[in-house]
């Protein structure tokens, strides 16, 4: 174990290969801390809050998240990622989700514009209107954002205060407020694991949305694929966000409410490239990881190769 550099948050420290031979760079010596004249690469940006879960009548403990997803991530080799930046946590104080999700928007309108890419580590899925609302603050001048979510769930609940099933009909009723398109599609949603109120609600709203038995096999990902392109060509930039919960239990165990079904990580990840590579994508979050649910860390270690595998594939894509 090494010390962090001066800066550095302890959690970036692991395996030092010293005595072998080649590139052994792994993520823990590659971080460096976020800081005024920071321009390009990719910024983590942690949500360390589960007040929207605790809201939504979840199983609490995703604050945890970021932390766990930093220590997974600490030990992976560096394999051609651009620069990485920590840009620490924003935390939720009591019950301030809003102050919360304000200021998490507002670090990730400060990443966009600086020229880096935020990857957001959740945290429960109450992320994603902060995240979306940090997009619209940095005023990336493009009018038609889509929002790609791989998820279970829906989140476009109505209730009386926002939580982690919320964000996604916050976001629509915001996006009719501005008279702005509420593009809005979704893979792996369970039949089992949304009420018909939110069918109605996603069919009156045009979202597009895959079920996760509609993603078992790869003739199903090839026209997911084939549908999204679509969506992907008629943008001008993509909001990535990934709800673990869209995993089957036995691969993302750590979460509020694990998937019966779920689409299998080998199809969420060319899922996911077909995104990637549409060289849309101007911010990405990882939701829902509870690091007191897992087992043996194995959805951390899950998320944490979603969150590297975007930061390699961007790279084919920014400096
Ligand atoms: N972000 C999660 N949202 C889900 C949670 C469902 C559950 O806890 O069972 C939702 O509200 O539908
Ligand atoms: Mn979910
Ligand atoms: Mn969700």
């Amino acid at each position: 174990m090494n010390a962090p550099a001066p800066g550095q948050p302890l959690v970036w420290q692991g395996r030092i290969d010293a005595e072998e031979t080649g590139v052994t760079t792994r993520w823990h010596q590659h971080v460096r801390p976020w800081h005024a004249q920071a321009r390009g690469g990719v910024a983590l940006l942690g949500f360390a809050c589960d007040e929207g879960v605790r809201r939504n009548g979840g199983r609490p403990g995703a604050a945890q998240g970021p932390t766990a997803l930093r220590q997974a991530l600490a030990n992976l080799p560096v394999l051609g990622e651009p620069t990485l930046w920590d840009s620490g946590d924003v935390t939720c104080e009591g019950r301030a989700l809003e102050a919360a999700q304000a200021t998490l928007a507002a670090r990730v309108a400060e990443v966009l514009a600086q020229g880096a890419f935020p990857l957001v580590l959740g945290g429960g899925h109450e992320v994603a209107w902060g995240t979306f609302q940090g997009i619209v603050q940095a005023e990336l001048k493009r009018q038609r954002l889509l929002i790609v979510n791989f998820d279970a769930h829906f989140d476009l609940r109505h209730a009386a205060q926002a939580n982690s099933g919320t964000p996604f009909r916050q976001i629509a009723q915001w996006c009719q407020a501005q008279g702005r398109p509420f593009d809005y599609h979704v893979l792996g949603i369970s039949r089992y694991a949304n009420t018909q109120a939110l069918f109605d609600r996603a069919h009156a709203l045009g979202v597009r949305y895959r079920l996760d038995e509609a993603l078992q096999t790869e003739t199903d990902v090839a026209a997911a694929r084939a549908a999204m392109q679509a969506d992907l060509a008629a943008c001008d930039a993509v909001y990535l966000t990934i709800c673990l919960d869209v995993l089957p239990a036995h691969q993302a165990p750590g979460v509020s409410a694990p998937a019966t079904l779920g689409v299998p990580l080998p199809w969420l990840i060319p899922l996911m490239d077909t995104v990637l590579m549409s060289g849309k994508v101007v911010a990405a979050d990882i939701a829902e990881l509870n690091p007191a649910l897992d087992r043996d860390g194995q959805t951390a270690r899950t998320g944490a190769r979603l969150a590297a595998h975007i930061a390699r594939t961007l790279s084919l894509q920014i400096a």
